[in-house]
């Protein structure tokens, strides 16, 4: 390694060690490591092509994959080596690899589940794909100005990205516009623009290296790159329109995580990366000299959420015009390989696409939307259609194209078959399965808590990392004061490493013996952030009061990026930041209570953050959180869950015990009764003199003295609207956190509690969820030289 380093070092990058930089140190590394990662991939790749294996093919527009270097040296099993080259070589294995910038292709959970499941793909040996859309800006760098967030353009790719290959020889047509005619039953599209994409895979190698599959993110070139006889009349603009139009299609990704926009480009995005996919799936069968007709066995195409749900109508569009199927047969051979993942019933998410914009950008794909809705309308006369209000309704294009479609926790699910689907549901009642969302613990303990896995593996070995269901090992320990003790200096190690992060980073003095009370997530109404920073202010004023009072010290860590266009979002920011400045500046409680909210929340800042929390906030209305993945990851390292029963809280509190869970609130069903009583915020703000006052306080301006009715309209949604119940949950909230509170005091027991939860989450491994899906949707095994070994 040291060797390989070194050479890497002198060749690739043309440096001696002597003259070497953080970022040249870290290639060097990155380069010795690709080397070793490609020993594995190629016999992975030969092998799928070799044994014509079925393949996944997990389609989404995003893969919020964070760092690679330190998982791909964990999962080839050679940090320890890299580590020990390094120091020989007088380097800092962690220094180095913190230079890598996170590849930010993803707004929140949906691109973070996608790149858990790759990572459970290549682990379990499952032949698989990966495709989406290679950014050139990823999700926008947040940055506070006087408690504000403002955005910068991410810059990922401005520095080589060491893990990518580029395919130029993988390069598919992608035609937009125009119009189509019809010859002898025959459609010809005769597009308006067309533009090339090109492939640039990424390695994604599993435990130990046993197999490795594919990430291919697509790029859109120009199909003339530059126009020399404009350049030549001095139109230096026009002579590259073409290029920056191309480029245009990929160069941002949208940050939008639960309103869709309707912008063209979007549509464009959306179209651009599922064609590319289907194309070069399709030339792939092809290779193997296969019959068309049975692609469905060669292929499980899944859709993450309708971003790619134009992958039917596309597939149609190429069997059909260019492999020349009947429809009818090309329908039902499309929806063979098809299945369809609901991951929100938010209406504002479900996309909805005007048939002006959408005929206006893809004629061909209209025509044959109406045969499918024709189609579905002749077999089921009545049922939903798709094509409505002048919109196609993409949700129910994905779900009619789809032979399974799942939800992501079991409520969810539920949800999904009595609200968004449920007409369908009841069309076709075995379409709709669920599939409980997981986390890799290689990134999600393996990597990010090395303290904790340590320990783990010193009590019951390693067989955790690929089988999660070994911790339950740990549960008779809960007893064991000696393991006690290791589990929480293994936490407590990690909090005091955040402490000094927020220190040098922020300026702020944390206690590591206090409570880290963590809620990390993108900021939504639904999630209510804002209910959280009340609750913050209700403790300041207890603990104002009656300072001497015995209380829990808590340290609340907010983190989290607005959507740029949700101003209510924005105005919570600006709130928790404006709190935040008040109470950390209060000489009475200075040593009781801090709020810490570090800009530019990520998958680098989760991956610090969780090891050191002891209570993870979940606490959506219920019914809003499809699943929640975050709250995974806090109770696999030992943090106590404070929630409602929403999403896969409900499955993570069966599994811990209800004992082991601080719950509140109103439960789903309560929430749809609640809101059939209009006034239902009044009724319980007049009930309560504790939200009477802290909401009396803000709109006096005590948080923005120099701005006093800066929070008028906000907390006026609270009055007027309120239409996540945060008034009705708020009171059980926070008599929720003073039970938290002398829990806490009583550090047996919570440690006890805390290894409870870490033994418990064996069921939430996103190797069990790959493994419902290859069962229940993909009809796919792990491959027998991989699941053997
Ligand atoms: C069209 C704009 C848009 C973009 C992204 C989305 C995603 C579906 C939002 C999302 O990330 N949903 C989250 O998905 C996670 C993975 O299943 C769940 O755990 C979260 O509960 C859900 O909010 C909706 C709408």
């Amino acid at each position: 390694m040291k060797n390989d380093i070194l050479r890497h070092l002198r060749y690739g990058l043309g440096k001696d060690a002597a003259h070497s930089s953080t970022y040249d140190w870290r290639m060097a590394l990155s380069r010795a490591l690709r080397d070793r990662m490609v020993d594995h991939w190629i016999p992975s790749t030969q092998a799928a092509y070799k044994s014509k294996s079925k393949r996944v093919y997990y389609l989404s527009m995003e893969f919020l994959i964070g760092r690679l270097v330190e998982d791909m040296a964990s999962n080839l099993g050679l940090v320890d080596e890299a580590r020990a080259a390094l120091s020989d070589l007088g380097q800092d294995y962690d220094l180095i690899v913190k230079d890598e910038p996170d590849a930010a292709l993803g707004n929140g959970g949906l691109g973070r589940l996608a790149a858990c499941f790759m990572d459970s793909l290549a682990t379990l040996g499952i032949p698989a794909m990966g495709y989406g859309i290679r950014y050139e800006h990823g999700l926008f760098e947040q940055d506070f100005v006087e408690g504000q967030q403002v955005e910068r353009p991410e810059t990922w790719l401005q520095q080589d990205h060491i893990w990518e290959f580029e395919r130029p020889e993988v390069e598919y047509r992608i035609t937009f516009g125009g119009h189509v005619e019809h010859h002898h039953d025959k459609a010809h599209w005769h597009p308006g623009e067309t533009v090339l994409a090109t492939a640039y895979d990424t390695p994604v190698i599993g435990w130990k290296g046993r197999w490795g599959n594919t990430l291919r993110l697509w790029a859109a070139q120009p199909v003339k790159v530059f126009d020399l006889a404009s350049f030549n009349r001095g139109d230096y603009l026009s002579a590259s329109r073409s290029e920056a139009l191309a480029r245009t299609i990929c160069r941002v990704l949208y940050p939008d995580d639960t309103t869709e926009t309707g912008k063209e480009l979007r549509l464009k995005q959306e179209y651009f990366f599922t064609s590319a996919s289907i194309q070069d799936l399709i030339r792939r069968f092809m290779s193997d000299g296969g019959d068309i007709r049975n692609l469905p066995d060669a292929a499980a195409i899944q859709l993450n959420d309708t971003h790619p749900a134009i992958a039917g109508p596309e597939l149609i569009r190429l069997l059909v015009d260019d492999h020349g199927l009947k429809m009818d047969e090309a329908m039902a051979l499309a929806r063979r390989c098809l299945g369809y993942t609901n991951h929100t019933l938010l209406p504002e998410a479900l996309e909805r696409w005007p048939e002006w914009l959408f005929g206006r950008v893809l004629p061909r794909h209209l025509e044959i939307v109406r045969e499918i809705e024709d189609d579905h309308q002749r077999r089921f006369p009545g049922s939903p259609r798709i094509l409505e209000h002048g919109n196609v309704c993409m949700g129910e294009l994905a779900f009619i194209m789809a032979h399974k479609v799942n939800g992501v926790s079991a409520l969810h699910t539920e949800l999904v078959k009595q609200t968004v689907f449920a007409d369908l549901h009841k069309l076709h009642p075995q379409r709709i399965v669920n599939e409980t969302n997981g986390i890799t613990q290689r990134r999600w303990l393996k990597t990010c808590n090395p303290a904790l896995s340590t320990l783990i593996t010193g009590q019951i070995g390693d067989g955790w990392i690929t089988d999660l269901d070994e911790l339950a090992k740990l549960k008779p320990l809960s007893g064991d004061a000696q393991f006690k003790d290791a589990f929480m200096a293994a936490k407590r190690s990690n909090k005091e490493r955040l402490s000094n992060w927020v220190k040098a980073e922020m300026g702020i003095d944390i206690d590591p013996a206090a409570m880290f009370d963590v809620q990390i997530k993108r900021i939504h109404e639904y999630k209510r952030q804002h209910m959280n920073i009340l609750e913050t202010i209700a403790l300041w004023n207890e603990m104002k009061a009656r300072p001497d009072a015995g209380w829990t010290p808590r340290v609340k860590i907010f983190g989290g990026k607005a959507a740029p266009g949700y101003y209510v979002a924005k105005e919570i920011i600006h709130l928790i930041n404006d709190v935040a400045a008040t109470i950390n500046n209060d000489p009475v409680t200075k040593d009781l209570l801090k709020v810490v909210y570090p800009p530019n929340y990520n998958v680098t800042m989760a991956e610090m953050l969780i090891p050191a929390a002891d209570l993870s906030e979940q606490i959506s209305t219920a019914g809003k959180e499809a699943s929640g993945t975050g709250n995974m990851k806090f109770a696999l390292n030992g943090a106590l869950t404070i929630g409602t029963l929403d999403g896969a809280n409900v499955e993570i509190r069966e599994h811990v015990g209800a004992e082991n869970f601080f719950l509140f609130g109103l439960t789903a069903d309560e929430v749809m009764e609640r809101r059939t009583h209009p006034g239902y915020a009044r009724a319980a703000i007049d009930a309560s003199p504790r939200m009477q006052r802290i909401f009396g306080q803000i709109v006096e301006g005590r948080f923005s003295p120099q701005d006093p009715s800066r929070y008028h309209g906000l907390v006026g949604t609270f009055y007027d609207s309120d239409y996540f119940l945060v008034t009705c949950d708020f009171d059980s909230y926070y008599d929720t956190q003073r039970r938290a509170d002398e829990a806490f005091k009583n550090e047996r027991n919570w440690a006890a509690m805390a290894l409870t939860n870490t033994a418990s989450m064996g069921f939430f491994s996103s190797d069990r969820t790959i493994k419902g899906y290859a069962k229940d949707i993909w009809h796919v095994g792990p491959r027998p030289d991989v699941a053997e070994a």
